[in-house]
């Protein structure tokens, strides 16, 4: 059996990039960047008034300023004409007149009208020049980078692709997903289940995990039955990138789906993980590219899976680095098999700046109940029995904040 750290590295070796897509800003938030973006002007693109007040040339000696008129937004740039004794009523966001280089703002100015002439009496005289000046190119260059591929857009990119002109970005296409719930004891949401029965709630998780990414999939639910397996399964790896089974993994009679994905040319990178929950989850490939990863069906099992091996996957897929994340426990948790242990924890951040993670063991991989209490998982190394309280592992976030 191969351990939780080979098993990822097979994983994201046989993660081939996405191709890319080109899409419209307004559909592009949390999509993965493909291109760079670059600043089409200086960032600002001139030398702009940070401050509604007047502006005029700096003198050291302070002086009273005739107003010889105003610059509202939009305007072109304005002339002043007297550097001596001049000043120009100016707006924020407006391109600084020519002639002039300091700002002072409406608070620190008296007007008064005197003799056909609006005057300008500055209280506090500015120091120096280039008070209240955002200065042309002070923030980036033109040509500048300023969004690298692989970037996640969120709604900053968004603002800094709008303000460049990029009315469509590209992005990495999104795989289409199959999601195949196995098993003839499950029933529909819909159903009215009989005693031996249950309704199926994975590949609605998987479902809603996936949407949470950004990604739609569809549902399927298949029967115990090796050749109606083989036919559906045969379709469906025809029509999409990536499926997701769960359930007939182990060594049950009616567990079929590693011996039909092999019967379908499937090939079988691993079956059988060292870890707790989800030891029988199966991974493979085509030769056209397509991948398959069969998810064991306690429902534990396939979200936790989901979280530590498909996840991954996508990211590497998209083209983005999957963030890794540390959480520190409150008690020991001892756990004595040679295996890697997926420890369900609820977080709290603390005053410190530590994230804290509580074990909510439950009762196992089939315990579905007891996810709706956890916020993700810790990863516990198969090497120790006793993890110590105040120890920090590798946590794995499902619930989004
Ligand atoms: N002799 C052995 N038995 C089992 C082993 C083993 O190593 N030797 N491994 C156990 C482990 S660990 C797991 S996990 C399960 C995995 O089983 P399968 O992948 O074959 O899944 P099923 O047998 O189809 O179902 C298991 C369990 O999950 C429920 N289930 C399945 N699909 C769904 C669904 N879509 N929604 C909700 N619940 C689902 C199913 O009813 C079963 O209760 O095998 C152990 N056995
Ligand atoms: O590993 Mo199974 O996933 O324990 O129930
Ligand atoms: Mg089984």
């Amino acid at each position: 059996m191969i351990s939780v750290t080979e098993a990822l590295q097979i994983i994201l070796n046989h993660a081939p990039r996405a191709s890319v897509v080109t899409l419209p800003l307004e559909l592009a938030v949390g999509r993965i960047l493909r291109e760079p973006v670059s600043a089409d002007r200086d960032f600002p693109p001139f030398d702009r008034v940070t401050m509604d007040g007047i502006a005029f040339t700096w003198q050291p000696t302070p002086r009273r300023l005739r107003v010889e008129g105003r610059q509202l937004a939009g305007a072109p740039q304005g002339q002043l004409q007297d550097r001596a004794n001049g000043c120009l009523e100016v707006m924020t966001g407006t391109v600084l007149p020519q002639n002039a280089d300091t700002v002072v703002r409406y608070e620190d100015v008296t007007l008064q009208e005197e003799a056909e002439s609006v005057w300008a009496d500055v209280q506090v005289w500015p120091e120096r020049a280039g008070q209240n000046v955002h200065r042309q190119g002070s923030d980036r260059s033109q040509h500048d980078v300023l969004l690298e591929p692989g970037v996640r857009l969120s709604p900053a990119e968004i603002a800094v692709a709008a303000t460049v002109g990029k009315a469509e970005v590209q992005v990495s296409h999104m795989p289409r997903v199959a999601l195949i719930a196995t098993g003839d004891e499950l029933v529909e949401v819909t159903q009215a289940p009989a005693p031996h029965q249950i309704r199926q709630s994975n590949s609605h998780a998987l479902q809603a995990a996936l949407h949470q990414e950004g990604i739609g999939a569809e549902r399927y639910h298949l029967r115990d039955d090796y050749d109606a397996l083989k036919t559906q399964l045969r379709a469906l790896l025809e029509a999409h990138d990536l499926l997701i089974l769960s359930g007939g993994v182990s060594k049950g009679t009616s567990d079929f789906v590693p011996d039909v994905l092999a019967d379908l040319g499937v090939q079988r990178h691993f079956h059988r993980l060292a870890q707790r929950p989800g030891q029988p989850i199966w991974f493979g490939t085509t030769a056209s590219g397509k991948v398959v990863f069969a998810l064991p069906g306690n429902p534990v099992s396939t979200f936790f899976c989901f979280y530590r091996y498909v996840r991954p996957w996508l990211y590497r897929h998209l083209g983005v680095d999957f963030p890794t994340e540390y959480a520190q426990l409150t008690v020991e948790v001892s756990f004595k098999p040679a295996l890697t242990y997926l420890l369900p924890v609820r977080v709290n951040s603390s005053p410190n700046g530590v994230l804290l993670a509580v074990p909510l063991a439950g009762q196992g991989s089939g315990d579905l109940a007891n996810l709706s209490q956890c916020d993700g998982f810790l990863e516990l190394p198969p090497d120790q029995d006793t993890f110590p309280a105040g120890a920090s592992f590798p946590f794995f976030r499902f619930r989004r904040l």
